[in-house]
């Protein structure tokens, strides 16, 4: 048995089941459905937690054949869940093709977000899983928060700058400072107080939730070379230097800002425990190029537990059985072992 598989038991062993997970079912045309529904098929030989779906049972049924239970409260999963997978039904998409976003199955993915929250924020769920959702098709139905991070956040009262998206595989952690905003825009968005706000969360985060004692963090430049002392870029001297010397005052052991190109590779690695990136692809391109099918984004900072599969939607496969649940699965194991740290580390 490896180290991490033996804490892991004994973190299991020591506290109490826990409840079923309520998983979002997403966009009931992207692939959501179905990787929710191959997970609950390997749920015993991966060791999941349990869990429900909560959505459009039809969403589910129209991409599979195995046994789905429409429930009628999140106290039903928990029997129903050895013999077939619960469905919260939430609304009607109406017609569902696989591949095909519409704007009633937009709302069915905000309102399944919006149930899911709330059971997880009452206790009626151990926590929340989040399927991926079309931004685009969400945005077109009054969604106006730029992903389900922020509006999760701001439905458990914690501001913006406080809750933090990680994505986690097991090669690496990475936190984008700034996330679904246009390039031209990042360097304007970077400030002193938005570097430090992320970084205190995510060193808590990563003790709170992955039991890592003394967190080590690794900061990125914007610039290349990390702004080659100013020639290249001011950003690294006049916001992300001084951050990082403030937060270093606070007791953290950070390092940077590094040249991004060379802060990723195999012996990099092992110097950090989490990368903290400028943008949203400095961050995402190392992670989905290592660990596409494993990758978790976990949003740290919350008082409930949110995990969701690192990939989207993928409406150009959803309908052809060809999905992987690995991220998905990840996503519920990661979900699971973050609410019992939280339970034996508070
Ligand atoms: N957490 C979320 O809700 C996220 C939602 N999105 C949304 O997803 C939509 C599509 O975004 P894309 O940039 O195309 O990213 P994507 O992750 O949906 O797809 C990228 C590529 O990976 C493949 N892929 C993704 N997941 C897969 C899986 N489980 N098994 C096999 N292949 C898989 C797709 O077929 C595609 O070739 C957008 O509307 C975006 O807003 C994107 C990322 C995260
Ligand atoms: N690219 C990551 C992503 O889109 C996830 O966003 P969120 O909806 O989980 O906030």
């Amino acid at each position: 048995m490896t180290f991490a598989a033996m804490r892991s038991s004994i973190i299991t062993d020591a506290v109490p089941p826990l409840a079923p997970f309520a998983v979002s079912l997403g966009d009931p045309a992207g692939i959501g459905p179905e990787i929710v529904a191959k997970s609950w098929v390997m749920r015993e030989a991966r060791g999941l937690p349990p869990f429900f779906a909560v959505g459009d049972v039809a969403s589910l049924r129209a991409v599979w054949l195995g046994p789905v239970e429409r429930i009628d409260s999140p106290e039903e999963a928990a029997e129903v869940f050895p013999r077939a997978l619960p469905c919260l039904q939430v609304a009607d998409a109406g017609e569902i093709v696989p591949g095909a976003p519409g704007v009633d199955g937009a709302r069915v993915a905000f309102q399944s977000l919006e149930v899911a929250v709330g059971l997880a924020r009452s206790g009626s769920a151990a926590g929340i899983v989040t399927a991926p959702v079309g931004k685009e098709q969400l945005y077109g139905v009054g969604f106006t928060h730029p992903g389900q991070t922020e509006f999760i956040a701001e439905r458990c009262g914690v501001a913006p700058h406080n809750a933090v998206m990680m994505l986690a595989g097991p090669a690496l952690k990475v936190v984008p400072i700034t996330i679904h905003i246009a390039l031209a825009d990042v360097s304007a968005a970077l400030t002193i107080d938005l570097i430090r706000a992320r970084a205190l969360t995510t060193a808590k985060g990563l003790q709170r939730n992955f039991n890592i004692g003394r967190p080590r963090l690794a900061v990125a430049g914007l610039n290349p070379h990390a702004g080659e002392n100013g020639a290249l870029g001011r950003e690294e001297i006049e916001v992300i230097r001084p951050a990082i010397e403030q937060l270093r005052a606070d007791g953290l052991d950070i390092v940077g800002p590094l040249a991004a190109d060379g802060m990723f590779h195999a012996r990099a690695r092992e110097t950090y425990d989490a990368a903290l990136c400028m943008y949203h692809d400095q961050a995402l391109i190392p992670i989905k190029t290592l660990n596409f099918d494993e990758g978790v984004n976990i949003t740290l900072g919350l008082p409930i537990v949110r995990t969701s599969p690192d990939h989207g939607t993928a409406f150009g496969i959803a309908g052809t059985d060809s999905a992987n649940p690995g991220a998905m699965m990840a996503a519920l194991k990661m979900a699971a072992e973050a609410a019992r740290a939280r339970i034996l580390h508070g």
